[in-house]
This record gives structure tokens, C-alpha cells and sequence, in this order.
């Protein structure tokens, strides 16, 4: 057993985690800090690219700890895991009886995926989090011949266009794919250009439509008005079965449906899936991409407020209720009162920008300054790749938290761009990018300064008038 005193603290290797040591080697170089890991290999983040001023894009990599060293001259690493948190006497205790003593810590332990009930039971139903979960998946994929796949966020949209030579049943609850991160419409354009990969799209297919929300409206109806989008009750039917013509893969979506069970058969597939729609589905495995639970793995003397999410509940500096005791990234919960364009989703962004913020607020409690909350939390951002296409997200881009007193304007070109706005009292809240637009800086001002875009009328996405003049 050994002992450690340091001034800084920092529990876990993900991008919260070595954001946070990061920050604090620029912050304060001549104080201790200590990262403790688990793993030998921690994230970290290169080729930063800004497309505004909240903006940002990068690549995510993997990384021996000891890296981390070479940009802060005092930095101790303990391969180990936190086991207990006595927030009194400001002490940990890991796994193998390391105590540390800090003046403020900061928890950055990330999540781990939530799997739908049952999946303890099988080893055929597999969630996807680190690298060994992805070999797992990847040995599951050479053998098998049929997976379900299960969610309609981020991983399960990633592995239905990733994956090849296998067929996939993909079910939903939602009656569109992609729901967290896009609407019906963005939807319907993946879902064409999925199908018509070798169609040329013309820039005479444009179309452009403004849409006035009222109070009986729902986003489903409003694409029943778009002529390219083409979207009814029934739009999502003709997608039901998509065959590449090779035939090598097949994918087949199964919408508004739950996994009412899973069962081991001594069959040709081993695994028997019922739905909610009474159906069942026979299948090699199971990919369960229901989202993330926080990690907090360990105990408390006292614990801090958790959220329902089950995350930390943390302030604007990212303070959790324990006074000097700080969290970021997955494991946090936002909740401050947050600016009219910014919420929390669990992405390696907002890791980040959690956990500066957190290495700034320690810093500044250490040597007694004031801190502003910095200001990336002002406006959602998100830059991703979904089917191949560029996404840039801001704000309110699904016209979250705007009851439905909003417009939507739209336009689109068929495998090209997909370009929503969504406008409440003519100015900017939010907006959907898909494809090289080139207008994602143009519209994070929009939203941030609020401009009354109500002059231009339907002008602000005619793709024959350069917009970025009007503001100039
Ligand atoms: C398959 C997949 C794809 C994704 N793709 C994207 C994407 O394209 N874009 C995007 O923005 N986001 C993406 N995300 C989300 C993003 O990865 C997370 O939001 C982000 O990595 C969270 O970082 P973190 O540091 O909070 O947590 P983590 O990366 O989970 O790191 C937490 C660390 O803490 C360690 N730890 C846990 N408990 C303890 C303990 N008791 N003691 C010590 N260490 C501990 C863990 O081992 C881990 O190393 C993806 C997530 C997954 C799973
Ligand atoms: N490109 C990107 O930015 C990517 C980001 N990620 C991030 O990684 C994390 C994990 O990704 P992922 O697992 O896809 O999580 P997400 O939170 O993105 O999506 C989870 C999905 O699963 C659905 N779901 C939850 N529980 C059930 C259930 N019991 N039965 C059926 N559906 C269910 C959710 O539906 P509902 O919304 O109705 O609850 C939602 O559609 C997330 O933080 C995500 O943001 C991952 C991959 C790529």
C-alpha cells in the first residue's frame, strides 16, 4: 500500500480525463496532479478543426498514459481503479489500497453502455463501448450471418452503414432511423441516397419549402408537405427492405418495435428475438446501442446528487453538491440552467468541454480567483459523419424545447445536402447540416446573435443567392 498527496486529482482516461490534466498543464504547471487510469492506453485528441467559434471537429485517438507526462512536468499516473471517495478527509482509496490525498478531484469515469433487460443473461447480446467490445463484435461478425441490432442513436446508425456481408435487422422504436441526431426528413435523405448510391443528384432537384408549425401539428405531418421528401403516414413502408444488388447484405428495418425477449434456441440461428409486434426473429446475436449509464462504480462517505439519468449532478463550473469535488464528461449531468441553444448529450465535445471547464474552475478554487463559465456552453454543436455524409448540429436543431409556436424551412437536394432551419419569431434557433454546406459558421452566428431574419423571407436557403453577403 502506498500513499499520495497531491493537489489535483484526476480519476479516468477518456477524453474528460486527459482534457482535464491537459488543461490544468497549461493552467498550472507547478502543481501536482495525479491521474489515476485503469488502462495503460488513454484517449486523446488531434487534427482540431474550427468551423466557428464553438465549432470544432477532431479525430479521437489512443495513447500510451505515460505521453501525458511529457506535457506535465508533474504529473504522477497509478494504473488502478477508484474504489472509495472519503470527500471529508479528502482521501481515495483504489482497488489496490493506493490512498491519495487531494485538494480538489475531478471524476471523469465515463459510462457504460445500457443494454436491454435480459442482456446479462446472454452472451449473444453485446453492447459496444471500448476496443474489446468492439474485437468481440468484430469476431461476431466474421461467423455470423444475421444480427439485430437494437436503438436508433449514434452506434446503431454507425454499424447499419459500417457493416457489410451480413444481414441486419435493424429495430427501432421510433418511426424514422436516426432519431437522436436527425429528423424525419434527414432521415428519408439518408435513406434515398442509401438507395440510389449510383444516381447522380442534379442541382434542378432543389427543393425548397417553409413550414409553419401550429399547435396541431407533430414533426411527422409537416413532411407530408415536402415534395422531394416525399414524406406521408406511410413514407418509411417502401424502405422496409433494402437489398444491395449484390445481394451480399440485406437490411431490413423494423419500426416502432421493442425486444420483448431474447432466447437461446438449438437451431440454425441460435437466438429467438420477440418483438412487441408479436413477430419473432431469428438471429446469430444481438447489438444492444441503447445508449449510456454513467459510471460511478465506486463509494461514497457522502454521496453527491444524482441525477435520473444517473449522472452526477454538477453546477456551470462542474462542481457536483460535494464542495472541491468536480465531474465531467459522461458521467456528469448539466445541471446548471442551461443558455437557450445548449443541452447535454453525451458526446466527446461536450467530455471535453466539460472537463476544461472543470481544470479551470479547480484551478481557480486552488488559487483563490473568480471563473465565468466558458463560452462553448452557449451553443449545442455537434460535427459527425452518418452515412458518409457530413452532420453538423446546432441548437435547437430538432426543435427541442420549443413547444411547436416554430417555422422549419428545408432545403434539399437529393445524395447532395440536406439544410433544415428551424425559426422561432423569424430568428435562428437551430439547424441540421448535412452534406458540404459551408454554412455552418454563417448560421452559429445567426443563432448566437439572434439576428430577425424575417426580412429575407425564404431567401436565407435559396441556393441561387449567396446568403453570406446579406451579413457581410
Ligand atoms: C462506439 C462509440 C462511438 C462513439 N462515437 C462518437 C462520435 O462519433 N462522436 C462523439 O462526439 N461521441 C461519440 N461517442 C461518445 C463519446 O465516446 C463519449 O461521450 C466520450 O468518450 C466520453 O468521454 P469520457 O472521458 O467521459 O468517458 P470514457 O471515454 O468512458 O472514459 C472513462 C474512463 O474512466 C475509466 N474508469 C471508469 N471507472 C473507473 C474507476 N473506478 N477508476 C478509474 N478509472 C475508471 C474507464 O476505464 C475509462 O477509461 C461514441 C461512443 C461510443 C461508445
Ligand atoms: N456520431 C456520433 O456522434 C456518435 C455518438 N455516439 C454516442 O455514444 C453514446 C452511445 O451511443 P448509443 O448507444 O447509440 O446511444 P444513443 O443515446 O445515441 O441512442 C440510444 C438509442 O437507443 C434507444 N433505446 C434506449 N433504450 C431502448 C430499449 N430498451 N429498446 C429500444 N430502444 C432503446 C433510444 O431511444 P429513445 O431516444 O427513444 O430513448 C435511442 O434511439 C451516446 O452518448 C451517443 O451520443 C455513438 C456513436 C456515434
Amino acid at each position: 500500500m502506498s500513499n499520495f498527496k497531491t493537489t489535483y486529482l484526476v480519476v479516468g482516461g477518456g477524453i474528460a480525463g486527459v482534457t482535464c490534466v491537459e488543461t490544468l498543464a497549461i493552467l498550472h504547471p507547478e502543481e501536482s496532479v495525479i491521474l489515476i487510469t485503469a488502462s495503460s492506453l488513454v484517449k486523446n485528441v488531434s487534427n482540431v478543426s474550427f468551423f466557428g467559434k464553438t465549432i470544432v471537429k477532431f479525430d479521437v485517438n489512443e495513447t500510451e498514459a505515460t505521453s501525458l507526462q511529457r506535457i506535465h512536468p508533474n504529473l504522477t499516473i497509478i494504473y488502478d481503479s477508484l474504489k472509495h471517495i472519503d470527500t471529508v478527509n479528502k482521501l481515495v482509496t483504489t482497488d489496490q489500497g493506493t490512498i491519495v490525498q487531494y485538494n480538489v478531484i475531478c471524476i471523469c469515469t465515463g459510462g457504460i453502455p445500457k443494454l436491454i433487460s435480459n442482456a446479462n443473461k446472454c452472451k449473444r447480446i453485446l453492447g459496444i463501448r471500448d476496443t474489446e467490445s468492439v474485437q468481440e463484435f468484430q469476431n461476431k461478425l466474421k461467423l455470423g450471418r444475421r444480427m439485430l441490432i437494437v436503438g436508433n442513436g449514434g452506434i446503431a446508425s454507425e454499424i447499419v452503414h459500417a457493416t457489410r456481408g451480413i444481414q441486419k435487422v435493424w429495430v427501432i422504436r421510433d418511426d424514422y432511423i436516426s432519431a437522436t441526431f436527425i429528423d424525419p426528413g434527414a432521415a428519408e435523405f439518408f435513406q434515398d441516397a442509401i438507395k440510389n448510391k449510383s444516381t447522380k443528384a442534379s442541382p434542378a432537384n432543389t427543393v425548397l419549402k417553409r413550414h409553419i408549425f401550429t399547435e396541431e401539428d407533430t414533426l411527422v405531418s409537416l413532411n407530408k408537405d415536402l415534395k422531394s421528401a416525399a414524406l406521408g403516414p406511410d413514407w418509411y413502408r417502401k424502405l422496409e427492405n433494402i437489398r444491395n444488388e449484390t445481394g451480399e447484405q440485406e437490411l431490413e428495418i423494423i419500426y416502432k418495435v421493442e425486444v420483448v425477449s431474447v432466447i437461446e434456441i438449438d437451431a440454425e440461428y441460435p437466438l429467438e428475438v420477440e418483438l412487441t409486434n408479436g413477430r419473432k426473429v431469428h438471429c446469430d446475436f444481438v447489438i444492444s446501442a441503447t445508449g449510456v449509464i454513467p459510471a460511478i462504480n465506486y463509494s461514497w462517505d457522502s454521496k453527491p446528487a444524482i441525477d435520473l439519468d444517473g449522472g452526477l449532478s454538477v453546477n456551470e463550473f462542474q462542481e457536483t453538491t460535494i464542495r472541491d469535488v468536480f465531474a465531467a464528461g459522461d458521467v456528469a449531468h448539466a445541471a446548471w440552467k442551461h443558455a437557450a441553444h445548449w443541452f447535454q448529450l453525451r458526446l466527446w465535445t461536450q467530455a471535453r468541454q466539460m472537463a476544461s471547464m472543470a481544470a479551470k474552475a479547480m484551478h481557480a478554487r486552488i488559487t483563490h480567483q473568480e471563473v465565468l463559465q466558458d463560452f462553448c456552453f452557449e451553443l449545442f454543436t455537434h460535427c459527425t459523419t452518418l452515412f458518409g455524409y457530413r452532420v453538423v448540429l446546432l441548437g435547437k436543431y430538432n426543435g427541442q424545447g420549443l413547444g411547436n409556436k416554430y417555422e422549419i424551412l428545408l432545403r434539399t437536394t437529393p445524395q447532395l445536402e440536406y439544410i433544415k432551419f428551424v425559426l422561432q419569431d423569424g430568428r435562428l434557433q437551430g439547424a441540421i447540416l448535412i452534406g458540404e454546406t459551408d454554412l455552418e459558421e454563417m448560421c452559429e452566428n445567426l443563432i448566437l446573435d439572434q439576428i430577425d431574419l424575417s426580412p429575407f423571407g425564404d431567401d436565407i436557403l435559396n441556393p441561387d443567392i449567396d446568403i453570406d453577403d446579406y451579413f457581410d
